[in-house]
């Protein structure tokens, strides 16, 4: 699992942990890190050409102590300082004494042309807003792809909000970006994520000064200890009984999805509700599946999966689905019939324009503030909101929040959702809580999605649900 703070967090552990430190050893130890992953980059650092951005905090601080220590082992280094009057003294003065050379303005795009790697130190975690007058023309400058080398971002590429992920001006987009102590959400929440590149996390023993983190990235340790493990005791009732309530004339296919995603997320028994006509059909798909006419006929579930695919004139069939008190899945067309406030365990899985609809704002606000949308729903609906898309978010309303790691593009395709909600909704009927079963399978199902991609160019959402088994399997090895 990895974890991510928030500025105030990291900020607290940093005066705790530098207060059993000598002066400046925190600050080396990032150095430390951050010059190891720049060496690793360039094909040799002897006579590389490095370009350093230096803004007047500690983040400029590094960057220029990182290209004090490159040229100290041969590197040709410039830097550029955006606040000359209050550019970290000790790492100027290292850096001068090394060698280093400040570029004169009218020589910036001359520098960034020839560089072999540029060091984004502009802003860090101080950073209020996006950059400003010079700052936001260097970033302008490589974005126009100025400079053939190389773009690494100290802590965070500058100008991107630390504790949301919101981008609120010009920032840096970084080829890599190297983070220290912890991570912080704008690395793993677009649109900010975006800009971050590959991401190197530095130890710079910041964790035990650091608080249990409200986010969380999952990975496959994780996840496997998640999966519901049926014992070799369990029959299928014990394995979880998902009720789907999904598809339409309209859209039966949904219905095809999203039973054939609960039939896969381990419960031992999918009851699916709808119309006779797409009854055959999710029968004629699944047959180990059983099918009613309504959510009251269809017999006992354990959890509902609610909305894939519905359609338009099916409020009555929502509010049956509802009124049994059970865990529930609500998904698509099922949003447009949510209660006032959910009383029990609840899971709300939109994508940005259906969150936009629920919220009353346009959908750019809902992609520009994807963590602060999820965290609005979940406190209003009290249920834990997933929000599709890049970076998939998950906020409980209990204030945790989770980001889905395994996102890809392949999963940018109809259908794909509704086998995500089968999924989701056969881990709830399993026992796991909204927020464990949704991180769960948006995990596996971003896993099935890049699997899907390996073995055909653009996947459907059927090449999606035929490669979940083969990942569940990987993740938490056979059932015994
Ligand atoms: N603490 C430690 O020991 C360690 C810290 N570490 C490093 O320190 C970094 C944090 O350093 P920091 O706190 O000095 O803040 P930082 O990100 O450099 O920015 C502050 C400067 O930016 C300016 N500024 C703000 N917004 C702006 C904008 N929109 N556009 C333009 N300017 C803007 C602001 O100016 P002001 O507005 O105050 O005049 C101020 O000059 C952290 O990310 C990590 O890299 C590591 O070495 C590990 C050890
Ligand atoms: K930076």
């Amino acid at each position: 699992m990895s974890a991510v703070h928030t500025v105030a967090e990291i900020r607290a552990a940093e005066d705790a942990l530098m207060a059993r430190l000598p002066d400046g050893a925190l600050m080396q130890r990032a150095v430390a890190g951050l010059v190891t992953v720049c060496a690793g980059l360039l094909d040799g650092v002897y006579g590389a050409r490095v370009v350093v951005l230096a803004g007047g905090g500690n983040n400029g601080g590094d960057a220029l102590w990182a290209g004090a220590r490159l040229a100290r082992r041969g590197a040709h280094a410039d830097a550029v300082l955006l606040n000359p009057e209050k550019a970290h003294a000790e790492g100027l003065a290292a850096f001068r004494a090394a060698g280093g050379r400040i570029v004169a303005r009218d020589d910036v795009r001359t520098a960034l042309a020839a560089a072999d790697l540029v060091l984004d130190g502009i802003l860090g975690i101080g950073a209020r807003g996006g950059l400003r007058g010079e700052a936001a023309e260097l970033a302008r400058l490589l974005r126009g792809g100025r400079t053939a080398g190389a773009v690494v971002a100290v802590d965070l590429p500058s100008g991107v909000d630390p504790d949301t992920g919101e981008t609120p001006g010009p920032h840096v987009v970084a080829d890599h970006t190297v983070t220290f102590g912890t991570g912080k959400a704008a690395l793993v929440v677009d649109p900010a994520a975006a800009a971050a590149g590959v991401l190197h996390p530095v130890d710079i023993g910041l964790t035990p000064y650091l608080p249990e983190p409200g986010l969380t990235v999952l990975d496959d340790a994780d996840v496997a200890a998640l999966l519901p493990d049926p014992g070799r005791e369990s029959d299928k009732y014990s394995r979880g009984v998902v009720g789907v309530l999904a598809g339409s004339g309209e859209f039966p296919g949904a219905a095809v999805l999203a039973v054939g995603g609960a039939l896969h997320g381990g419960a031992g028994l999918v009851r699916y509700a709808g119309p006779g006509a797409v009854a055959t059909e999710v029968r004629a798909r699944w047959p180990e599946a059983i099918a009613g006419p309504s959510p009251d006929t269809v017999g006992r579930v354990q959890a509902w999966t609610i909305g894939s695919g519905l359609g338009s004139g099916r409020e009555a069939d929502v509010a049956a689905a509802l009124a049994a008190g059970l865990p529930v899945l609500v998904d698509a067309d099922g949003l447009r019939w949510l209660p006032d406030r959910f009383t029990g365990p609840a899971l709300l899985t939109p994508h940005a324009g259906e969150l936009a609809r629920l919220l009353g704002v346009e959908r750019d606000e809902v992609e520009a503030g994807r963590l602060h949308h999820a965290r609005a729903a979940a406190a209003r609906w009290n249920a834990v909101v997933l929000l599709k898309g890049s970076t998939t978010v998950l906020a409980s309303p209990d204030g945790r929040v989770r980001v889905n790691p395994t996102g890809t593009s392949a999963l940018a395709a109809a259908g794909t959702g509704d086998v995500l909600a089968g999924l989701a909704g056969s881990l709830l009927a399993g026992g796991l809580s909204p927020l464990d079963a949704g991180s769960v399978a948006a995990y596996a199902h971003g896993l099935a999605g890049r699997r899907a991609a390996a073995a055909s160019g653009y996947p459907s959402a059927g090449d999606v649900l035929s490669a979940l088994p083969a990942v569940l399997r990987s993740l938490r090895g056979p059932l015994q």
